[in-house]
């Protein structure tokens, strides 16, 4: 009850008392009744006044706790927001606000096998992208082991999760920050005509960065998180730019978390990219840490040579018979030959300024993470001292290549980012073990190098 409004009932309660007195001392004169009703009257009032000062005290003590309680959960609304922020823990969004940031699903700014990525800005003028994870029993699982992957994890080399919408019925949505100059891919293989997208030609320099801080990021996950997490989707379309041409590893959708002491090699059905896939992981011997330094020796051989590794050989003759160029087998024997600078990016050498020092360690550091056996690839700590110059680059045993992954495929095959992931069935393997049921067939065949 509200202070003032009790001092005037009690007010008013002692007015009447005093009247009722009064008109019973007219009435009653002194007699017997008449002094009855006073000692009740003046005991009425005396019980009025205690409950105005119990309720006064009470009331003032429980306001104090009050503003005392408001102020300390705004300081702990603060200090939750401070630590949010600081921490980069992952929000929850509300659907609508995802569907107000990014217009309504406007503008797409990629699109892969499994996922269509729109640009967006919240609120607060932050600029994301949001990663909305088609198909349903799939998307549910890459929408679980990315924001597993990623959401404890931060380095200057990862791209950052934001937070996640996992609203009922509606698809998953990842939120990321947005990474300006969008991925590797765009920025090292020449732009085909019908090409509408962002990229040009990365220099040699930032090639050089790139192959660095993709090798950081993936450092970090095998070696410096509580449980090492493999990435197993390593490739230049997951490899983000920012405005400065920083390199982000992005999309974990096929990322596996492994306790550290866990066994080093464990059985993981065939996912991941045509191109890029160790052969361990083809032949089913179990896959590792070694299986993203695998895909990242291949990158390296791709940021190189501006090419794929896989492509068709350019004479038209060729072509209609289907006839392949592996790169990665080109770049051994020139290696061997020692004409290396044949394979480095015509258009970078049109220009001028690649070091060839720096194209000796790139391609060397490539080679020994290509190496067939994965016990002969170096650890992802190793390749980072090796490319900034801390441990001296041996010239890596000749491979022979021999197994090469490749698609029974039309024109299109050698635009991995258009293209579903490879699905690999086994005949030892259950059907449910197995990622995707793709109309392609995978091949294991000897290459004949050009
Ligand atoms: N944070 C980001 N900022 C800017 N562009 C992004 C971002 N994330 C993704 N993209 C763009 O969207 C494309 C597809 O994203 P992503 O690789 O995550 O999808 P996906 O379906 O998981 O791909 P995959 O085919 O490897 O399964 C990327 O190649 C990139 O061009």
């Amino acid at each position: 009850m509200d202070g003032r409004r009790e001092n005037i009932i009690a007010a008013i309660s002692v007015i009447t008392l005093v009247i009722l007195i009064v008109i019973a001392r007219v009435a009653l004169k002194l007699s017997k009744p008449f002094f009855l009703i006073f000692g009740a009257g003046v005991a009425v009032i005396l019980a009025v006044f205690a409950y105005l000062l119990l309720s006064t005290r009470y009331n003032r003590r429980r306001r104090l706790l009050e503003s005392q309680l408001k102020s300390e959960g705004q300081e702990l609304r603060i200090e939750y927001s401070f630590l949010k922020k600081v921490a980069g823990v992952p929000i929850k969004f509300r659907y609508k606000e995802l569907e107000e940031a990014t217009d309504g699903f406007q503008a797409l700014i990629g699109k892969g096998a499994s996922a269509s990525v729109f640009k967006g800005i919240l609120d607060d003028g932050t600029s994301v992208a949001v990663k909305r994870i088609d198909g349903e029993e799939r998307g549910e699982r890459e929408f679980r082991s990315e924001v597993a992957a990623i959401a404890s994890v931060h380095h200057v080399n990862l791209v950052r999760l934001l937070g996640y919408c996992n609203a009922p019925i509606a698809p998953r949505y990842l939120v990321y920050e947005y990474v300006s100059n969008g991925s590797l891919d765009c920025w090292i293989f020449p732009k085909r005509s019908s090409q509408r997208r962002r990229g040009g030609c990365l220099s040699w320099n930032l090639r050089y960065t790139v192959a660095i801080d993709v090798a950081k990021g993936l450092a970090y996950l095998h070696h410096d998180c509580r449980s090492r997490i493999l990435h197993l989707d390593v490739k230049p379309e997951n490899i983000l730019l920012d405005e400065n041409y920083r390199a982000l590893v992005s999309d974990f959708g096929l990322a596996k978390l492994v306790g550290k002491d866990e066994s080093l090699k464990f059985v993981s059905a065939i996912r991941g990219t045509r191109g890029y896939l160790a052969p361990e992981w083809l032949l089913e011997q179990g896959i590792s840490d070694k299986t993203d330094i695998y895909s990242y020796g291949m990158v390296l051989l791709e940021i190189v040579g501006g090419r794929k590794n896989v492509s068709y050989m350019d004479d038209e003759k060729a072509k209609s018979k289907r006839k392949w160029q592996y790169f990665p087998k080109i770049v051994n024997e020139k290696v061997r030959e020692g004409k290396l600078m044949e394979i480095v990016d015509h258009r970078l050498l049109e220009g001028g300024g690649v070091d060839e020092r720096q194209v000796k360690t790139l391609v060397y550091v490539a080679l020994w993470c290509v190496q067939e056996k994965p016990r002969s690839r170096p650890s992802m700590a190793q390749v980072v001292d090796m490319l900034e110059g801390r441990v001296r680059v041996e010239l890596p045993p000749d491979t022979r290549m021999v197994l090469v992954d490749f698609l029974g495929v039309d024109d299109s095959a050698t635009d991995s980012s258009s293209k579903p992931r490879v699905g690999f069935v086994s005949n030892q393997r259950a059907q449910s073990d197995v990622e995707c049921s793709s109309t392609y067939s995978l091949a294991t065949t000897v290459m004949s190098g050009r």
